[in-house]
């Protein structure tokens, strides 16, 4: 039998929990522990929908991995930032504009915010095929250079605090583990922005453009953006671990009008005269001019870019 290697990692040290009061959003908490058997699937795919066509997100627990595999995950979510090299980090470079994808690491600075004030977030992006691409070696020990890049108010003030503007993910579904910085906020039904809150070991599950398409709207891809954490917390660093579900490259992002559902309640959104892009097209599109084209503002205060002919805004 295959014997998985597991190196030790240095540990990732996550922020405390905030004592601020936040506006905190409502969101659904499912718990998955009854996944195991039938009648808990029938109803946990009732809970799921309900969330999903109510908020748009929700968050899992006992979702199957246990705080110290969750730890560990961070840990090694940590070492591509922590552990590399500027110079190493620099062979990896993601190909975004050629590839329309982020495999690599997306610099910091290479999207624009706003008020010529550019983005302060670094990803290391991994497809779900790891031998796609080639990666650091990032278990070779090594002392890191310390370096920080802070946003000085000034530029905080310009950018209104926002780290990542309001926008819709363009995959079908997200999971992010949550984790305790708090900076991640969806726009609710009301109009407000109201923060997620951190729970521990907790999946935090949100809907994007690809899963709206496919379902004619019944999902909506939900607004969510990230801003500055509140003030006991801003002396950490914020590590987040992502995973963004995308439907195969060719798959056509139009209704799954075969759907049961669908054909119920009909198809409340579709492509009036556009072809229907391919999850390859729509990627493509969303990754090669996010943060990277001017954007048109509008009337009500939203910012518009059209991709493969579709229009897509921004939200503050
Ligand atoms: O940092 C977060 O919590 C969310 C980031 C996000 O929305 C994204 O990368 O699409
Ligand atoms: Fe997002």
């Amino acid at each position: 039998m295959p014997v998985l290697i597991t190196p030790q990692t240095p540990h990732y040290v996550p922020a405390s929990g905030t004592n601020t009061e936040l506006q905190y959003a409502d969101l659904p908490i499912i718990d998955l522990a009854g996944i195991g058997t039938l009648e808990g699937r029938l109803a946990l795919a009732q809970q799921v929908r309900d969330a999903m066509t109510s908020h748009g997100f929700f968050c899992a627990i006992n979702h199957g991995y246990n705080s110290s595999q969750t730890e560990r995950i961070f840990d090694i979510a940590d070492i591509p930032f922590s552990r590399v090299e500027d110079q190493e980090k620099r062979m990896y470079v993601s190909k975004i504009n050629e590839t329309g994808t982020y495999q690599g690491y997306k610099p910091r600075q290479f999207w624009h915010i706003d008020g010529g004030v550019r983005d302060e977030v670094e990803h290391y992006n991994i497809n779900r095929d790891v031998t796609r691409s080639q990666h650091p070696k990032i278990l070779r020990p090594f002392l890191p250079e310390i370096e920080d890049y802070p946003r000085s108010e000034e530029q905080e003030m310009k950018a209104k605090n926002v780290w990542l503007k309001g926008h819709t993910d363009f995959g079908t579904i997200t999971i992010l583990y949550s984790q305790p910085v708090a900076a991640l906020q969806i726009l609710t039904k009301d109009g407000t922005w109201k923060w997620v809150k951190h729970i521990e070991n907790g999946l935090v599950i949100n809907a994007g453009d690809g899963l709206e398409f496919l379902s004619g709207g019944f999902y909506r891809a939900t607004i969510h953006r990230v801003v500055q954490p509140p003030e006991d917390q801003r002396n950490h660093t914020r590590l987040g671990v992502f995973y963004f579900c995308m439907a195969d490259d060719d798959v056509k992002l139009a209704p799954l009008t075969e759907s049961p559902v669908l054909q119920r309640v009909g198809v409340s959104k579709s492509f009036d005269g556009i072809n229907p892009p391919t999850m390859k097209e729509w990627r493509k599109g969303r990754t090669t001019s996010y943060g990277q084209v001017e954007l048109k503002p509008t009337e009500n205060g939203t910012e518009e870019e059209i991709v493969n002919g579709v229009v897509v805004k921004h939200y503050n």
